[in-house]
């Protein structure tokens, strides 16, 4: 732990364009030379930097994919800014600016670079004692951080021995290569061209225990190949899907839980799968409808999605469902198993077979039984990669302090990292949407390349400003957590938490864009007073191999920008007012056109089936709620989060009944049944009709067997016998088939199956 901090005193701050070219080619030589940490270090993430533009330009125009809804057109904030700099600010503040600019240049050389790689400024002058004492204290976090460790209890133990595949059978003799774990022909030719040459370690450990079928409970850190893990088994798997006429069902399904994540998942899926006929479909919220309905009714093999878009398809698109389901994947499963998703969790799981395999990912997934006996598995293989572990190797964590009583200098404090050291490739995390967006009209007034992402975008914003920072076309990303889970993009050299998350999982997830497959990257974190707990644990968590480090930040150029700030605080006003009126005009025009719409196509319209919800918006506010509460108490992953958040939603609740007379009560309940009788008899039995008459041919049964049964008017007693029968590994025909090992793929694992063991595969079986 000595060595654990040290203060950034030989950790330059960058000067002129020139030195920052330089230096810039120095480290990327460097990075290259330094150990890759078992991936392959000149790997190129190749989703052709088009991950985004693909979805946006494959469609002539974006209101094919894209759903606007009610919401009003995108305002570009650029324009904005740009008019209000050229027209509107007084000559003053523009000369005001050149004089601080030239101030600034003044200060930048005062810290030249050194030959002994210290800067002029820090080896001149000494540090003064209140510097001194900022390192003592974050040097005695570090110290104490590890003194505080939580105990596993007996019980805890005894109750994960019994709800966990026995230790022998995880993580044994892992494959080294991709061709030891016999992976077909098309599937190989993929992660040649993806140039995956090597497994990761969680890809080792995970591919040969999900192509057996078993339940998987999978953690490694961020940036670790863990989409591929799980990807690669279940196309591998696909492959030996029965085809034919009747066969089409969707088998696989990939929840994710933002919209960004599950375009993502959706890049390496179809590059995987180039080379198969594997059909993919992408159903995310704030993408069309109609055009996810349309290829939803193609029945295709493997739907990645976001779960409240997913309900909305299974209640409302009436010849889909997933009654065919082999294969259930959690990514971000964590996330996924919170508060916040508890209710759509619960309503897919009960429309999925219960035979099928599970498999849950995530870099800081839990292994408490309490959260996983939500998901039924099915004595689940534990798969933690180095657990002690929870940042990547390349990942150096600094932390810059703010003091008691000037948290007004953070936002200077940011400004001063950004314009001496940290020029391009930084994604910036807020706690608020609305800090974000701020932030971003202040660097755009200052002269950075800066774009937002969060949820008040609409999906066309989230993916052009995502698809605008993949491009190297602005410099500074602003966002909120809906950005800091598994987003994999190429080159992000820092991670700037504006604010200490206040959850340990969200800030490692954050700090976990940077310093991904094998590469080096840097996290810099402003801590308040109010953060010392968060920043113990995140010392504890980051392992010794990881460098942690106190950067200090002169304090004569963060007054200097606290004073530039202040002075642009009326103009960031006037462009939020602008924009604000901008988008109330836009939005009144909308509302026109929707009012000419209804009267046009009323008939249209309202012969439309109504859809039905499966939450009302106030219970969706009430979960968002609970989930924001969750996450502002800092204690997610916790007990006590559950009881902040318990308490906060536990009101006395009103008797809807009250006050009323014993007739308006009779009344009132009247009414309620006939709504809800008028519900099911008309809408909920025609789409059970329709479903029913669409249900997918069981797969793997034999068709001159099925089909005599069906005529025999049995067809629910054949479901029943053939999925006890067989069990999931009906949906790869071949599998059931076949006697060898292969042939037990997608077959529910027998408890002794050996894991990791590759064996030898029938040469037949291959391609
Ligand atoms: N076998 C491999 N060889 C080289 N690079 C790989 C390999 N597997 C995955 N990668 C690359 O590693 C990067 C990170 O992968 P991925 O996004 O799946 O990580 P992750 O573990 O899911 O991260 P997170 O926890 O943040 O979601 C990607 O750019 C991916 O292309």
């Amino acid at each position: 732990m000595d060595d654990l901090i040290r203060t950034l005193d030989s950790d330059v701050e960058i000067e002129s364009e020139e030195e920052f070219a330089q230096s810039k080619g120095r480290q990327k030589r460097k990075e290259k030379q330094e150990d890759a940490g078992g991936l392959n270090p000149e790997f190129v993430f190749d989703l052709t930097d088009a991950t985004y533009g693909q979805i946006l330009s494959e469609h002539a125009s974006l209101g094919d994919v894209v759903n606007s809804g009610t919401k009003p057109q995108p305002i570009s904030v650029d324009d904005i800014i740009a008019r209000r700099k050229v027209e509107r600010i007084p000559e003053s503040r523009k000369r005001k600016r050149e004089e601080d600019s030239e101030d600034e240049s003044v200060s930048d050389d005062e810290s030249e670079i050194q030959p002994d790689g210290s800067s002029e400024s820090e080896s001149q002058s000494p540090k003064n004692s209140s510097q001194k004492d900022e390192e003592d204290e974050i040097q005695s976090d570090a110290e104490s951080s590890s003194e505080e460790e939580e105990e596993e209890t007996e019980m805890d133990k005894e109750r994960k021995a019994a709800f966990f595949a026995a230790e022998e059978e995880q993580m044994q003799d892992m494959p080294s290569t991709f061709l030891t774990m016999n992976l077909s022909r098309p599937i190989m030719k993929s992660l040649t061209s993806l140039s995956f040459h090597t497994p990761t370690p969680i890809q080792a450990a995970t591919i040969p225990v999900a192509l057996l079928g078993k339940d998987i409970v999978g953690n490694a850190v961020t940036g670790s190949g863990k989409t591929a893990a799980f990807m690669i088994p279940i196309l591998e798997r696909l492959l030996y899907r029965q085809k034919g006429k009747n066969a089409a069902a969707t088998r696989c399904l990939v929840l994710v839980p933002t919209r960004e994540l599950a375009v993502q998942c959706f890049e390496v899926g179809t590059k995987l799968a180039a080379h198969t006929d594997i059909q993919m479909s992408l159903v995310v919220g704030g993408l069309s409808l109609k055009a996810q309905e349309a290829t939803l009714r193609s029945k295709p093999d493997l739907v990645i999605a976001t779960p409240g878009r997913l309900i909305d398809h299974l209640r409302n698109s009436p010849t889909f469902n997933l009654d065919a389901l082999d294969v259930l994947v959690l990514d971000e499963a964590d996330r996924m198993l919170s508060d916040g998703f508890a209710d759509e969790l619960e309503e897919i799981v009960k429309s999925c077979p219960r035979s099928r395999q599970t498999m849950l990912f995530s870099a800081t997934m839990t292994d408490s039984v309490d959260e996983l006996v939500k998901m039924s598995l099915n004595k689940p293989v534990r798969l933690f990669v180095d657990p002690k572990r929870a940042t990547a190797k390349g990942l150096v964590q600094e932390f810059v302090r703010v003091k008691a009583g000037r948290e007004s200098e953070r936002a200077a404090i940011l400004v001063t990292l950004c314009k001496r050291t940290f020029r391009e490739r930084v994604i910036i995390f807020f706690r608020s949407k609305k800090l974000a967006h701020q932030m971003r009209i202040m660097f755009g007034l200052l002269d950075m390349r800066a774009d937002e992402l969060h949820g008040d975008l609409t999906q066309e914003q989230r993916l052009t400003s995502l698809q605008a920072f993949r491009d190297g076309k602005v410099d500074y990303l602003m966002a909120t957590d809906l950005a800091s889970r598994g987003l994999d993009i190429k080159g992000i050299e820092t991670v700037i938490n504006y604010d200490m998350p206040g959850q340990l999982a969200q800030y490692l997830h954050r700090v976990g864009r940077t310093a991904r497959a094998g590469k080096n990257g840097r996290s810099v974190t402003l801590v308040g007073e109010a953060d010392r707990k968060m920043l113990k644990a995140a010392i504890k968590h980051g392992s010794s191999e990881d460098k942690v480090r106190h950067r200090l930040v002169p304090a004569e150029v963060v007054e200097k920008w606290s004073e530039q700030i202040g002075s642009l605080q009326d103009e960031i006003q006037i462009v939020l007012d602008q924009e604000k009126e901008a988008k109330q005009m836009r939005q009144a025009e909308m509302e026109l056109q929707k009012g000419e719409n209804m009267l046009k196509y009323e008939d249209e319209i309202f012969s439309r089936p109504a859809r039905t919800w499966f939450q009302t918006s106030k219970e969706k506010e009430q979960a968002q709620e609970k989930s924001r509460r969750q996450y502002e108490a800092g204690l997610g992953d916790n007990k006590a989060a559950k009881v902040v958040a318990g308490k906060a939603t536990i009101k006395p609740k009103r008797d809807k009944f009250a006050g009323l007379s014993r007739k308006a009560k009779r009344r009132k309940l009247a009414q309620e049944e006939d709504a809800q009788i008028k519900d099911s008899v008309t809408i909920k039995a025609s789409i059970r009709e329709a479903k029913k008459a669409q249900r997918p041919t069981r797969i793997g049964l034999p068709e001159g067997r099925k089909a005599g049964k069906e005529k025999r008017g049995k067809a629910k007693a054949i479901r029943k016998k053939t999925s006890t029968k067989l069990g999931k590994g009906l949906g790869f025909s071949k599998d059931a088939a076949e006697t060898s090992r292969r042939g037990r793929e997608g077959a529910r694992a027998s408890k002794t199956d050996a894991i990791g063991r590759p064996k030898q595969r029938q040469k037949s079986s291959k391609g």
